[in-house]
């Protein structure tokens, strides 16, 4: 299988039975710099179904992370449209969660009262009982069941990562967004949470987009890897279907008579 650049991707038309949920129209991204402006991310075209798992691979610098803090609604879009269920993002909120490479906790609080700030937010009515409940059913679900009311400063960077991923699924968002979530993590820890992940998003089915420098780490998490052009202008260049069965097991997707062909199709594009 040979990786070969698209003129253009289109958007696909979506269907009754697999409606979008994240679709990016023209978008573009202009970042003003004193040798003048900086044309980032031009026309790109984007349409994620609902329920869908899609990685994005790129160069560094190509604007992986600012598309995805566009969609976050945490940088201004400079032309273009970004719709979440077909609404149009305008600003952050609580229907996309963002997992950060760094989770960036309070380090003050436990894990459940970092958990609880997003919670109290989206969920006002609940009770604190009810609140609770959420905080901890998703921190025992990321593997912290034992560890509610430990500092973030006394957990080591793979739990507090654990709380990051709990803290983004109590939001019970429309769009999970994750930039290079496992990046700092040692690759026993980064298996250990793309794991966690995929359990906690196979029972939600909350549709992700996961950015990620791990060709691997693509494959095994997605069902569709998009491939990023470089900079300046980039766009989507390109697109791989990954069709492993799901639940996914590490272990079968390494021994797929496929998975080297998609592997080697990724890195083809990456190294043209
Ligand atoms: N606030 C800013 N002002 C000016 N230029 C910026 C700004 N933020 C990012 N850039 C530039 O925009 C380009 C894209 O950056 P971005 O961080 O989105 O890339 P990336 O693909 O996520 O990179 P990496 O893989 O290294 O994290 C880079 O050239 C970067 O230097």
């Amino acid at each position: 299988m040979q990786a070969q650049l698209k003129d253009t991707i289109e958007l696909v038309p979506e269907t009754a039975e697999k409606p979008n949920m994240l679709v990016c129209e023209d978008l573009r991204k202009v970042y003003p710099t004193p040798k003048g402006d900086y044309v980032v991310l031009d026309d790109l075209q984007l349409s994620i179904r609902q329920e869908e798992f899609v990685s994005i691979i790129g160069h560094s610098g190509c604007g992986k992370s600012t598309l995805l803090t566009m969609i976050a609604g945490l940088n201004d879009i400079s032309g273009g449209k970004i719709y979440v269920d077909h609404d149009q993002v305008r600003d952050a909120g609580p229907d996309r969660a963002v997992v950060f490479q760094s989770p960036s906790l309070l380090p003050w609080l436990t894990a459940m009262q970092n958990v609880m700030i997003g919670v109290k937010q989206v969920f006002p009515g609940a009770s604190r009982a009810e609140k609770e409940e959420i905080c901890k059913y998703y921190l025992d679900k990321v593997g912290l069941g034992n560890d509610f009311h430990k500092r973030a400063t006394d957990l080591s960077q793979g739990m507090q990562q654990r709380v990051g991923i709990a803290r983004a699924f109590a939001l019970k968002p429309k769009v999970l967004l994750l930039d290079e979530p496992f990046g700092m993590l040692d690759s026993l820890t980064r298996g250990e949470l793309q794991d966690v992940l995929l359990e906690i998003w196979q029972k939600e089915k909350i549709t992700a987009v996961a950015i990620t420098h791990d060709v691997d780490e693509s494959i095994f998490l997605a069902d569709r890897v998009i491939m990023m052009t470089s900079g300046p202008y980039a766009k989507i260049g390109d697109e791989l279907t990954i069709p492993f069965e799901r639940p996914r097991n590490r272990k079968a997707v390494l021994e797929h008579p496929e998975y080297y062909d998609y592997r080697a199709y990724l890195l083809n594009f990456l190294n043209h």
